[in-house]
This record gives C-alpha cells, sequence and structure tokens, in this order.
C-alpha cells in the first residue's frame, strides 16, 4: 500500500524544522548506505549524532504519535528515530530495496523494516525534480507533496528519487516495524477500519458495525506480533 498523509507537520513545525536545517552540517549520504544503495546514493544526511537531528527527530516522533492516519495505516510496533537528508541540483538517489533489518542507532536493538516513510519538508515549488518513484505490482508511482505531507509504501517495494535540478529537497525518511508484518494483511485492515469509521459515522449504533469491529480486531489478534 502507498498510501499519502496529509498534514503530519503543521506549517510552524515546517518552518522550525527548515530554520534548523537550513543551517546544518550536512554529510554525504553515502556514511548510512547499505553496499547495494551506496552505489545510487548521491545525497546528503544529517549525522543520527547530530544535535539539530536529535532535537527534529523527536519532534516528528511526537507528530507521528498523533496522526492517526499513520497509526491505523502502519500499525508501528518500533519507530526508527527519523533521518534527514537533502539533494541539491546533480543529487539523486537510484533504484534501491532498503535493508530489511536496522540497528536502531546507541542500542543493541534492531527492527525489521516494514513501512518506508519520507515526510517532505520542502515546498514542491521550491525545486525541480526529486520525485520519489515507488514501484508495486500494480505500476510505479511518483510521489512529491507539499511540505508537512508524509508518504507511506512497503519497504520491500524498489524506490528511488529522480535527481534534483533546481532549488532543494529537504526530507525527514524513516522506517517502522508493523505489529503486522505483510504488507497485504495490513492494508485489509486498513481498509476495514476506513470502513467502520465511515460507517461509524452514518450508522453508530447499527449492529453490523460492532460485528465488523470486532472482525477487525479478531483479524489483527490472528496477525499481530508484539
Ligand atoms: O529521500 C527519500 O525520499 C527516500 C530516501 C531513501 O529511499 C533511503 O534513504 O533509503
Ligand atoms: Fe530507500
Amino acid at each position: 500500500m502507498l498510501l499519502q498523509i496529509p498534514g503530519v507537520l503543521s506549517a510552524d513545525e515546517v518552518a522550525l524544522c527548515r530554520d534548523r536545517l537550513d543551517r546544518a552540517d550536512w554529510h554525504d549520504g553515502r556514511l548510512t548506505a547499505g553496499h547495494q544503495s551506496a552505489r545510487v546514493k548521491v545525497n546528503q544526511q544529517l549525522p543520527e549524532t547530530d544535535p539539530v537531528a536529535r532535537e527534529l527527530s523527536e519532534l516528528v516522533l511526537r507528530a507521528l504519535e498523533r496522526a492517526p492516519d499513520f497509526l491505523a495505516a502502519a500499525l508501528p510496533r518500533h519507530v526508527y528515530p527519523p533521518l534527514f537528508n537533502r539533494y541539491v541540483p546533480g543529487m539523486s538517489f537510484g533504484a534501491h530495496v532498503d535493508n530489511a533489518v536496522r540497528q536502531v542507532p546507541g542500542t543493541a536493538y534492531r527492527l525489521r523494516t516494514d513501512v518506508s516513510a519520507t515526510l517532505f519538508l520542502s515546498a514542491p515549488e521550491d525545486y525541480d525534480g526529486g520525485e520519489l518513484v515507488v514501484e508495486d505490482t500494480y505500476g510505479t508511482h511518483s510521489v512529491k507533496l507539499p511540505a508537512g505531507d508524509m508518504v507511506l509504501y512497503p519497504a520491500t517495494s524498489l524506490h528511488r528519487v529522480m535527481p534534483v535540478t533546481r532549488g532543494a529537497r529537504v526530507a525527514a525518511f524513516f522506517w517502522t516495524q508493523s505489529m503486522v508484518k505483510d504488507d497485504g494483511e495490513r492494508s485489509l485492515l486498513f481498509d476495514l477500519d476506513l470502513g467502520i469509521r465511515e460507517f461509524a459515522k452514518t450508522a453508530p449504533e447499527a449492529p453490523a458495525a460492532l460485528r465488523l469491529t470486532a472482525c477487525y480486531h479478531n483479524l489483527l489478534r490472528r496477525w499481530a506480533e508484539l
């Protein structure tokens, strides 16, 4: 499932992030790349230990906690502390697949990457190129969103970032280990959840609403790993 979630960060939060990031100490993104992706990765990143990265990572984590569509779609068990990247003219990230397992920095904890996310921090009119292109079983999707909006996509998918030819594309990106590792099962639960929410608006007292809610929880009980 590829899902766009608008307004994860408010305009004020985006402005605060940009204020810090525009003055930050950017490093070569290859430092954190895996073997295959290092060959196609040409961007900049903030080191995980950078105080700006730590502050903004916390800000994004707090925002995710109050983003109902993120919680419903990703069914998060663990969220990797968000990282920050930047592409200026001449930079791009060729087709790659994200590492399946990542160690959370500064801990012994390893997280399985089920859901990948990009949270856009540049307005689309401020740069050319820089589309995130995701391939899934339904074809190729090109994503470029307003600042503050986020896209979720299966970490199993091949994806790339098109070359930036003007301006700067700044974003936060991270991975989530989901309670439900299978993308098909997770999508089904999200669809059912949306349907129940729609139903509850029009007929909250209907016995069918209760029955569908029970189905949701019983499927989640079947599939969730904690
Ligand atoms: O910049 C993006 O939107 C995606 C970055 C990415 O795919 C990665 O770092 O693995
Ligand atoms: Fe990636």
